[in-house]
């Protein structure tokens, strides 16, 4: 059971020191639009806080979404849940077993086969080689990549890789899944069809974090969502109300509008057995 299934930050910072920065042109921290405060640390080093004062509390069942800035430190406290990175100072636990959906190209090797990067990529998540040869069909079946999975993954374009990566990451049993949006490299169809399977391999895990600047696709996948603003949760709530703060009415709007649709899908699919 997935009951266990928790996360917690208290209070937790993420600091990265940048001993080459060019310190006389950073006198002063300073706080653009996009992007980490700029500042020092105790030693006098230059450190971009990319995360401050983070206090959260997720429980099994939980779906949020991260909405902010380019740099707001929305992909760094995806880091700091699944264990990646340390807090600088403060405390993250974590209870469950993590898939850290980043970075699809991570845990692939160029010089061997695509059914080869599957059982790797697979293993690299937390599954046993004997459970990814039990899926290892069903997913190559998925990308829709015939032949070219008996070639080295080298041959294959951009695209290629990520339906490969898709296939693997939406076959597994996550507890937590932290997922980052970067899968925009495939085509419309398929999208549709990862889409599909994305939205199961979410219902079949127990916590979601999920960072996208899609408020559609958030509005799919999350039931709430947190703004991170300048490395703080700025606001957390409903989607429709953080998106509305963050991006404007219209943005709210049409949140609203695709929460309805997706309901109505929802109970038009219930209403005919197949939900
Ligand atoms: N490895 C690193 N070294 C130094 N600074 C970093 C590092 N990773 C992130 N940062 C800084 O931390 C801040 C937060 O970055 P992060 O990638 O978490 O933002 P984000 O919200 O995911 O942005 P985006 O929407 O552009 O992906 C930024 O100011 C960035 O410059």
């Amino acid at each position: 059971m997935t009951d266990h299934v928790s996360i917690e930050t208290t209070n937790a910072y993420v600091d990265f020191p940048i001993f080459d920065a060019k310190t006389r042109s950073l006198k002063k921290a300073f706080l653009g639009k996009a992007g980490g405060a700029i500042g020092r640390n105790d030693s006098d080093v230059v450190v971009v806080e990319a995360l401050k004062d983070i206090t959260l509390s997720l429980k099994q069942g939980d779906r949020v979404g991260l909405v902010g800035h380019n740099g707001a430190g929305k992909s760094t406290l995806l880091r700091l849940l699944s264990g990646i990175y340390e807090p600088t100072r403060g405390s993250a636990r974590v209870r469950g077993r993590v898939a850290p959906v980043f970075d699809l190209g991570v845990g692939m090797d160029p010089e061997i086969s695509g059914y080869e990067n599957i059982i790797i990529r697979g293993m690299f998540m937390g599954m046993t080689r004997k459970q990814m040869l039990a899926k290892v069909d069903e997913i190559a079946d998925f990308t829709e990549l015939g032949e070219y999975l008996n070639m080295p993954l080298r041959t294959y374009s951009t695209g290629m890789r990520v339906r490969v990566a898709l296939g693997v990451v939406t076959s597994i049993d996550p507890e937590i899944l932290l997922l980052d949006e970067g899968i925009g490299a495939v085509d419309a169809d398929f999208m549709k069809k990862a889409r599909t399977r994305l939205q199961a391999l979410v219902e079949r895990s127990g916590i979601l974090v999920f960072a996208s600047h899609s408020n559609e696709f958030l509005a799919q996948l999350c039931d709430r969502a947190m703004w991170i603003d300048h490395g703080q949760i700025r606001m957390s709530g409903g989607i429709e109300d953080v998106v509305r703060a963050y991006e404007g009415d219209e943005a709210g709007d049409h949140v609203a509008h695709v929460i309805q649709e997706l309901e109505r899908e929802k109970s038009a699919a219930s209403a005919n057995g197949t939900a």
